[in-house]
């Protein structure tokens, strides 16, 4: 009897990163908003993108997203390009309001559970709970603060692989805010990757993994919050401060 044939070796090829961008660049005017910008960002990150205002943060969101067209290069989401597929793997907030405030808070809960598969109603009205918001608040009565933080729990009550939050907690007081990072953020979506563009520095940086520093559109940094706790013995706030010193 023949020995069995040996069975071929088999390698299952790595997952494509959650977020990558090659050569990303976007121009307005004269100078470009975000100029080459290369990364490659796993699952399961969370990244503060950091940088003074005009820096590039929204422009660079706003491409991920796909909202807005790049002038040159590419992004890949989960190794797919920019397109229906890939947009229903993000979930993003952006910098402004965008829902209607003629609808009450629960009916904006009853619109996403319709038009999002992976949306989690029930997610959805424990964490509004938490935040101490009325569902059946109309939105036009909401603060500015409390529109944010519905704005938050509608992106965040999705199953996403990868969440663009653009300034998420700016408005909301600060008791909210640690809610919302480290329970929303870091404690709900342990597997997700989430890219969180922020001026508030300190308030973040305890969520954070990993940072981005962008200056006139350029990358100046990419590295885990560990390079400035452990190697420069500082914190990410002072270290932001330090480099971007008016
Ligand atoms: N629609 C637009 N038309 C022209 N220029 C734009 C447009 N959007 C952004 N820019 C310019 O692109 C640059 C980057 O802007 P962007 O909003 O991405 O910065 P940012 O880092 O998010 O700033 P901030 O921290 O103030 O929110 C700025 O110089 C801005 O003026």
């Amino acid at each position: 009897m023949n020995p069995p044939s040996a069975m071929p070796f088999q390698t299952v090829p790595p997952a494509p990163p959650v977020l990558w961008c090659q050569n990303l660049t976007k121009t307005y005017g004269a100078a470009p908003a975000l100029d080459r910008f290369n990364i490659a960002v796993p699952a399961g990150r969370i990244v503060g993108l950091l940088g003074p205002n005009g820096s590039g943060k929204t422009t660079l969101l706003k491409m991920i997203a796909g909202v807005s067209h790049p002038t040159a290069g590419e992004v890949r989401v989960c190794g797919l390009p920019v397109s229906a597929e890939s947009k229903a793997l993000v979930s993003y907030l952006p910098e402004r309001p965008y829902f209607s405030r003629s609808m009450r808070v629960r009916e904006m809960i009853a619109y996403f559970n319709d038009f999002y598969a992976d949306f989690d109603g029930a997610m959805a009205h424990d964490m509004l709970a938490h935040l101490g918001v009325d569902a059946n608040a109309a939105c036009s009565s909401l603060s500015k603060g409390t529109v944010e933080k519905v704005q938050l729990t509608l992106v965040m009550a999705r199953h996403a692989a990868l969440y663009l939050l653009d300034e998420p907690i700016g408005g909301v007081d600060p008791a909210a805010r640690d809610y919302i990072l480290s329970t929303i953020i870091r404690g709900y979506r342990p597997t997700s990757t989430v890219i969180l563009s922020t001026h508030l520095v300190r308030d973040v940086e305890a969520v954070l993994d990993d940072f981005i520093l962008l200056r006139y559109g350029t990358m100046m940094l990419h590295a885990p919050v560990a390079y400035v706790t452990q190697e420069k013995g500082t914190n990410l706030d002072a270290f932001f401060r330090e480099e971007f010193r008016c």
